[in-house]
């Protein structure tokens, strides 16, 4: 048998026609922290629920360590949750949001003080056990939220978008601590965001779904560079895109044209997914992340490219200060708007200043239109 905490195996689902879920499945490690990540109304939450139990897939079979939890209710599945909106007693102290629980498991006085004090110490919030939700703020709430379902000690801890009613500040913040306190319980965790960079940031893997199908799984650097879909590419940070067509190719190269007097040689890597013929004539979407293009001032006098490299004069259309980086638009040849985010820019440049623009060769991306 498996050695998961969480397997699923072959599940679907829909609601009425609408098919929400198509063929999942999906194995979660021991002590993992796992995320469903995807944009609005492609399945997070479904998933979410049918491994909590509030809901039955039309097919397929879910395994908490092991046991077959089809029809299992959502109590006897060993979970704590934490969903987006605070979930807490509004009339019971932060205290008794916490014995609660403890109480329908029959955990003894002792125990139970001793529990709750050391869920409150991983929080960060001992000493306000006597405040009730409406006296603490935001970020406090959720916190409590979080030392409830971790103080049952449960299997498994499903996080559903607990950081998104957050400000920006605060969910920096809760993302690092959910992080920090994840590992230290060691609580296999499945959590649920829309936000990539939350994604990027928190998790040992990633599940990037769309349209009721994992699209892919694997680490925050795998899924960054080596999206293994266009659409995992696009969803997983920014990017420039130019549209061109295939002017020569061979099993290793591919030479896209942008326009006339502009082409750009691309390798089989630079291929985003398992399609990585391309022919003459093929229509195609060439990629650069905005990170991956330095510009610097047009005094070098070495513009055209060379076999590793695209460099272009460009000119600078806007310019953003983003506090430890600048966002920066140019123009390449007076029809291109091209994004640039880097850390570094130099006094004299301006909007309207005359700059190059340079990328790898080996940072392209390249799929068919
Ligand atoms: N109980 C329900 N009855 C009918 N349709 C539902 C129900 N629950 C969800 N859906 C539909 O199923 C699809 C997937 O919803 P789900 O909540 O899983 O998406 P999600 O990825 O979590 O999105 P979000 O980030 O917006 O929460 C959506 O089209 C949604 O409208």
């Amino acid at each position: 048998m498996t050695t998961s905490d969480v397997t699923i195996r072959g599940v679907s689902k829909k609601f009425g026609t609408n098919v929400v879920l198509q063929n999942i499945n999906l194995d979660i490690k021991h002590g993992e922290l796992l995320t469903l990540l995807g944009p609005s109304g492609c399945g997070k939450t479904t998933t979410l629920n049918a491994i909590a139990g509030f809901l039955d897939p039309d097919e397929g079979e879910l395994y908490i360590k092991g046991k077959k939890v089809n029809g299992v209710p959502p109590y006897k599945r060993d979970l704590g949750m934490v969903f987006q909106t605070y979930s807490l007693f509004p009339h019971m102290t932060v205290h008794e949001n916490l014995v609660f629980g403890l109480k329908l498991r029959k955990i003894k006085k002792g125990e139970l003080d001793s529990r709750i004090s050391r869920a409150l110490a991983l929080v960060k919030l001992t000493g306000l056990e006597k405040r009730y939700p409406r006296e603490l703020s935001g970020g406090q709430r959720q916190r409590v939220a979080i030392a409830r379902a971790l103080v049952v000690e449960p299997e498994l801890l499903l996080l559903d978008e607990p950081l998104s009613n957050l400000d920006a500040k605060l969910r920096h913040e809760l993302r690092a601590e959910i992080k920090r306190l994840q590992k230290e319980v060691g609580v296999t965790t499945i959590f649920v965001t829309h936000d990539q960079e939350e994604a990027l940031s928190m998790s040992d893997r990633i599940v990037v779904m769309n349209q009721g199908k994992i699209e892919q799984i694997g680490t925050p650097t795998d899924i960054y560079q080596n999206p293994q879909s266009e659409f995992v590419f696009q969803f997983i940070g920014k990017s420039n895109r130019f549209e061109g067509v295939v002017i020569e190719a061979d099993a290793d190269h591919t030479d896209v044209e942008i326009t006339e007097g502009w082409v750009v040689k691309t390798k089989k890597q630079n291929a985003i997914g398992n399609d990585r013929a391309f022919h003459v004539g093929d229509a195609v979407n060439l990629y650069i992340r905005p990170e991956a293009i330095s510009i610097m001032s047009d005094d070098h006098g070495h513009s055209g490219a060379d076999s590793e490299h695209v460099r272009q004069k460009a000119v600078i259309k806007q310019m953003n200060y983003l506090g430890s980086q600048w966002e920066i638009e140019v123009s390449v040849k007076g029809q291109y708007n091209v994004q640039i985010v880097g850390p570094t820019i130099e006094n004299s440049w301006q909007v309207g200043t005359e700059v190059l623009v340079e990328w790898k060769t080996s940072d392209i991306r390249l799929t068919k239109r």
